[in-house]
């Protein structure tokens, strides 16, 4: 289908035109027909696609009343135009008359001057007017009348001479022209619109927009979902009869925009953005969009559990922590019932006893085990770097703050679990914000007014005594009781040794591929002086030592010498005192070990000394020394 389609009101009009294209090299269809003729050719274009009309005169003026809805360019009537019906009326007599639209005839008025000629014009306001203003100028004796084709031919049954004003070539070029420029412009304004309208057809987001009078001009997919209503019912109204609490008209009024308000329609919270669209000063509508908040929340939720995955997930597996002793199990099996309950939890022990372990434990047996797992140590921290990395910050906060803001941890631990080690070491305003997050369950970046609702399971730690430090003033005792809602003592070495060798094993095995060594174990001297000695850095000094002696021994087997030299001087003294069991049974061997024994004892432990006075060799006496 031609896009362009041209409608001349007479033969030889259609003739110009036809010219008119075949100089400009392009093929638009011409139909001949005036008035109701062209309006029928018109209404045929339009069922049939065409994109742009052009037409002239009083045919323009019906199809444009006719409701035709194609865009329609009119062909002018130019000074050229007028000049030569002009010439060609004077052939034909001395009385002229010209009736058409008052632009043509402020044509004529420029003609008469230059010409000194005087013009009876009579103007046509509209087609009404036609019969009319024919007949007025027949009352003036006019011999000559230049006028549209209808008009000329209303005189064709009197004496009055006619000449047709029609259009000549270069008015036809210059509206074809038109209509081309016409058309690419409505093409891309129709590819725009589709590109908006998909926008809007496809955005998550309501999108509710109202012109100047607060009038609705657009309301989306979405927007007809989350409300419950239909656009074709909104469309044109005024928006305060159908969301009298969306504050679109306030916006309207002030010009002012209006970001992430909460505002609730039947009983469904929505986060809501209200943009005036403006013109210089002038309100020229508003937009509207919205968000339900908790499909927000849910979509959050969902990048928070992306984010997990990138590092903050649990690194302990399960069957790597070990233990056997009555009071590691107690523990255990408090873990395994707490971890259930969403409560608080307050873990208590040395340092090194294995408290993050513990809170790793919480985590993968608890119902949050698919979310995030983020581990703070609030003493590793400084202050104020603390609680930007706690609640993040949104851009320009603070001087540094990158671009772009930070989410911060607890953000990141929504649906999962926040393990705050060394608690006892939070400020005192840290301790402050921390029980508002605990009660509030929301928290608000550096330099925001949004607060952010959080889900999560609160684990913290301390190698303090708490309770000590909130009667000394050094922690606030609200805060001790909301994170003391369920408390687990982590128990230390000393108190557990029957663990030592299951965690030497644990150790040995873990080490194995690190120091590309293959170590069996520990002799069972030296396993009892790893045994004796009483660990006041916990399980962390324990594998620090395996890992130590396992370097350090030439044997499969570790013996005691290696034990004692990579625990160092406390170890030295437990090899001192140390005392095989002597078996009551033994005989010879006894007596040789106490010997032995005796002698070390007055070297002062010196074993090389000893292996002189003895007269064997060093390894000998350890051989003898470590024998059953
Ligand atoms: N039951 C266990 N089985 C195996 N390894 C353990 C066990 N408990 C702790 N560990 C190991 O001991 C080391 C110290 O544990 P962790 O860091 O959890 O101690 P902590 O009590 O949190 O220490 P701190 O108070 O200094 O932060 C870690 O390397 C951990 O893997």
């Amino acid at each position: 289908m031609d896009p362009i389609q041209l409608i001349a009101p007479f033969e030889d009009q259609a003739k110009v035109a036809e010219q008119a294209c075949e100089k400009l090299g392009v093929k638009i269809p011409i139909h001949v027909g005036s008035m109701d003729e062209a309006v029928k050719h018109a209404k045929r274009a339009e069922a049939s696609g065409v994109e742009v009309l052009i037409s002239r005169g009083t045919s323009a003026w019906k199809i444009a009343q006719s409701g035709v809805n194609i865009p329609l360019v009119e062909i002018p009537i130019t000074g050229y135009d007028l000049l030569r019906a002009f010439m060609e009326a004077r052939q034909l007599g001395q009385k002229i008359g010209i009736a058409d639209i008052p632009d043509v005839l402020h044509g004529v008025e420029a003609l008469e001057e230059i010409f000194h000629y005087p013009i009876e014009k009579h103007v046509i306001e509209s087609l009404e007017d036609v019969d009319l203003a024919v007949h007025r100028l027949m009352e003036r004796d006019i011999e000559v009348l230049i006028g549209k084709w209808v008009y000329v031919q209303k005189l064709k049954e009197t004496p009055i001479k006619t000449v047709v004003l029609s259009s000549g070539i270069e008015s036809i070029i210059q509206a074809i022209k038109e209509a081309k420029n016409l058309l690419e412009v409505r093409r891309k304004e129709a590819a725009r619109s589709k590109q908006i309208r998909a926008i809007l057809d496809f955005i998550a987001d309501g999108v509710i927009s109202v012109d100047e009078q607060g009038k609705v001009s657009v309301c989306n997919p979405a927007a007809e979902k989350i409300l419950n209503i239909q656009s074709t019912d909104i469309v044109g109204r005024k928006i305060d009869d159908i969301l009298p609490q969306s504050r679109i008209n306030q916006v309207l009024l002030s010009g002012r925009e209006e970001l992430n308000s909460i505002q609730e329609y039947n009983g469904t919270k929505m986060i809501a953005n209200r943009i005036p669209i403006l013109y210089g000063e002038k309100v020229m509508g508003v937009v509207n969009t919205f968000q339900e908040l908790k499909k927000l929340q849910q979509q959050e939720q969902e990048i928070r559990k992306k984010l997990s995955h990138q590092g903050h997930v649990t690194k302990y597996q399960l069957d790597k922590i070990v233990g056997t002793s009555p009071s590691f199990l107690g523990a255990m099996e408090k873990v395994s019932n707490y971890a259930k309950a969403d409560s608080t939890i307050l873990l208590s022990g040395e340092t090194g006893v294995g408290k993050e372990v513990f809170a790793h434990m919480i985590h993968n047996l608890s119902h949050r085990s698919k979310g995030p797992f983020v581990a703070v140590n609030c003493a590793a921290i400084p202050e104020n770097l603390l609680e930007s990395e706690l609640f993040g910050y949104v851009e320009g906060a603070f001087t540094g703050a990158k671009k772009g803001g930070k989410t911060g941890l607890f953000e990141l631990a929504h649906g999962g679990t926040i393990f705050l080690d060394e608690i006892g070491e939070l400020a005192a305003s840290l301790q402050a914000r921390l029980l508002r997050v605990l009660q509030e369950e929301e928290v608000m970046r550096l330099g925001d007014e949004r607060v952010i609702p959080i889900d999560i399971r609160v684990v913290t730690a301390s190698n303090r005594d708490l309770e000590e430090m909130v009667e000394a003033g050094g922690f606030r005792a609200d805060l001790f009781y909301r994170i003391n809602i369920l408390h687990i003592h982590v128990p230390a070495l000393r108190e557990r040794k029957e663990d030592i060798p299951l965690l030497c094993d644990l150790f040995l095995e873990e080490l194995e591929d690190q120091i590309h060594k293959k170590i069996c174990g520990f002799k069972q001297e030296a396993m009892q002086i790893m045994q004796e000695y009483h660990w006041p850095g916990n399980i962390r000094q324990l594998r620090n030592v395996v890992e130590r002696a396992a370097i350090l021994s030439a044997d499969e087997w570790i013996d005691q010498e290696t034990v004692i030299e990579a625990g160092g001087r406390a170890f030295q003294s437990i090899g001192l005192t140390y005392r095989p069991q002597i078996n009551e049974t033994s005989k010879l061997e006894d007596y040789e070990i106490k010997h032995i024994l005796q002698v070390l004892e007055q070297v002062g432990g010196n074993q090389t000394e000893a292996a002189k006075i003895l007269g064997i060799g060093r390894t000998t006496l350890w051989r003898k020394l470590n024998r059953r």
